[in-house]
C-alpha cells in the first residue's frame, strides 16, 4: 500500500541554497512524515491511502502499480506533480479516492451519501423528510462507523446555516469530525495540504461555525472526551486546508437522462453533486493551459489523464478554475480563490 504512495526525490532533501528553501524542504519533510505516520497509525487505514491506480492504457487500470509521477519542489509555487517517466496523450495517471467528501444540499438526496453515485429514480431536489442512501452494500459498510457518529446528532441548524449562507465548506469539516471521532481517521489526516492564510473576517466566521458544530455535536451523547480535537485551532486548520484543496465534483455526463437532470440542475442550483478532498490531487500547480485534467465519471473516485504527450521530469499541471475565461477574470479567481498571481504563458501575454 505504502509503495503506492508517491515518490518523493531525494534531490528534495539536498543541499538547501537558502532559508526559502529550507522552509519549503521543512515543509516536504513534514508531508513526508505525514504520509509514515498515516501509515504505521492504529487507526483503520482509510480507502484513500490505497487508492492511487494508474495504467499504461487508459482502459486497463491496474491496482499495484505506483503512478508515473513524483512530488518535488518547484521553485514558485512549494511542492508540485512532475512525470516520472514519459506519458503518452489521453492516459489515464492516475485515480484517487478521497479523505472526505460530501453532496451538496441540493443533491443529496439524489446520490449515494458516500460516493455520490446518482440512485436509480431519486429525484434529488425532494423533501427534506427523506433519509440520505447509500448507493451499495459496499458504501454503506465504509460509511458505517462516521454514521453510526452522525446519526446521533441533529444536524438541522448547521444545514440551514449553510443553505442560507450559501456555504459548502463546513459540511466537509462535520464529515471530517465524524470520521475522526469515529477513529476512521486521525485529527490531523489534512495537515499534508497546504493551508490558506485566513482573513480576520473569515477567522470570526470560522469560530460561530466551530461554535456551531461543537454544540451540535455536545447534544448528542457522544462522550466528550471524544470530541477534544474539535478546538477553534483544529477547524481553523481544517477549513483554511479545505478551501485551497477541496474540488467541486461534477459528474461527466453518462446518458441521455442525465444530460437532462444535469441541465435541469444548473438552471435550478448548480450542477455540482458535491465537494471532496483528496491527497495527491492536491499537490498539482495551476496552469491555465494545462497538460492534465482532473474528472469524475460515476462517483467521486478521481481521474487524472493526460491531456497531451508530456516528456519525463516535466511538471503536471491542472486548471483550478474554468480555462475559457478572459486575463482578468482568471486573475481574479486565482488571486482571491487561491491566494497568487498567475505567471503562466497565457497569462503573462494576457490572453
Ligand atoms: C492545491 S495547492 C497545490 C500544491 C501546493 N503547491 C503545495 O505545495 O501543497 C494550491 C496552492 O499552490 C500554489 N499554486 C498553485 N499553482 C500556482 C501557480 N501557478 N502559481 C503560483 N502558485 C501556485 C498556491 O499557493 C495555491 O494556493
Amino acid at each position: 500500500m505504502f509503495a503506492n504512495t508517491p515518490y518523493i526525490s531525494p534531490s528534495a532533501f539536498k543541499r538547501p541554497h537558502n532559508l526559502k528553501k529550507m522552509s519549503r524542504l521543512a515543509r516536504c519533510c513534514r508531508w513526508a512524515v505525514h504520509f509514515q505516520k498515516l501509515h504505521h497509525s492504529h487507526v483503520q487505514t482509510p480507502s484513500f491511502l490505497s487508492s492511487f491506480s494508474t495504467s499504461a492504457s487508459a482502459s486497463t487500470p491496474t491496482l499495484h502499480s505506483p503512478p508515473p509521477v513524483r512530488v518535488e519542489l518547484t521553485e514558485y509555487a512549494g511542492r508540485g506533480v512532475f512525470a516520472s517517466r514519459r506519458i503518452g496523450a489521453g492516459e489515464l495517471i492516475h485515480t484517487a479516492k478521497p479523505i472526505v467528501s460530501h453532496p451538496s444540499l441540493f443533491s443529496i438526496h439524489g446520490i449515494c451519501y458516500l460516493c455520490l453515485r446518482k440512485l436509480p429514480n431519486r429525484d434529488s431536489s425532494s423533501g427534506a423528510s427523506q433519509t440520505v442512501s447509500f448507493c451499495s452494500k459496499q458504501c454503506e459498510e465504509q460509511s458505517k462507523k462516521f454514521y453510526d457518529v452522525e446519526k446521533k446528532a441533529d444536524w438541522s441548524r448547521l444545514n440551514e446555516y449553510c443553505r442560507l449562507q450559501g456555504l459548502k465548506y463546513p459540511l466537509l469539516v462535520k464529515r471530517l469530525a465524524c470520521q475522526v471521532i469515529s477513529r476512521f481517521v486521525p485529527s490531523d489526516v489534512l495537515d499534508i495540504l497546504q493551508p490558506e492564510i485566513p482573513t480576520s473576517d473569515r477567522i470570526n466566521q470560522m469560530k460561530k461555525e466551530v461554535a456551531l458544530l461543537r454544540s451540535t455535536i455536545e447534544d448528542s451523547d457522544i462522550e466528550k472526551e471524544r470530541m477534544a480535537f474539535l478546538t477553534e485551532e483544529w477547524y481553523t486548520g481544517v477549513l483554511s486546508r479545505i478551501r485551497i484543496n477541496a474540488f467541486r465534483i461534477e459528474l461527466t455526463v453518462g446518458s441521455y437522462e442525465d444530460l437532462l437532470s444535469s441541465a435541469a440542475a444548473s438552471v435550478i442550483a448548480e450542477a455540482a453533486v458535491g465537494n471532496a478532498v483528496y491527497v495527491l490531487p492536491s499537490l498539482y500547480n495551476h496552469y491555465c493551459d494545462p497538460n492534465v485534467n482532473i474528472w469524475w465519471t460515476e462517483s467521486v473516485d478521481a481521474k487524472i489523464k493526460a491531456l497531451r504527450d508530456i516528456e519525463e521530469g516535466e511538471e503536471l499541471r491542472i486548471c483550478y478554475i474554468d480555462a475559457s475565461m478572459e486575463y482578468e477574470a482568471r486573475q481574479k479567481i486565482l488571486y482571491e480563490g487561491f491566494g497568487f498571481r498567475c505567471n503562466c504563458l497565457r497569462c503573462v501575454s494576457k490572453d
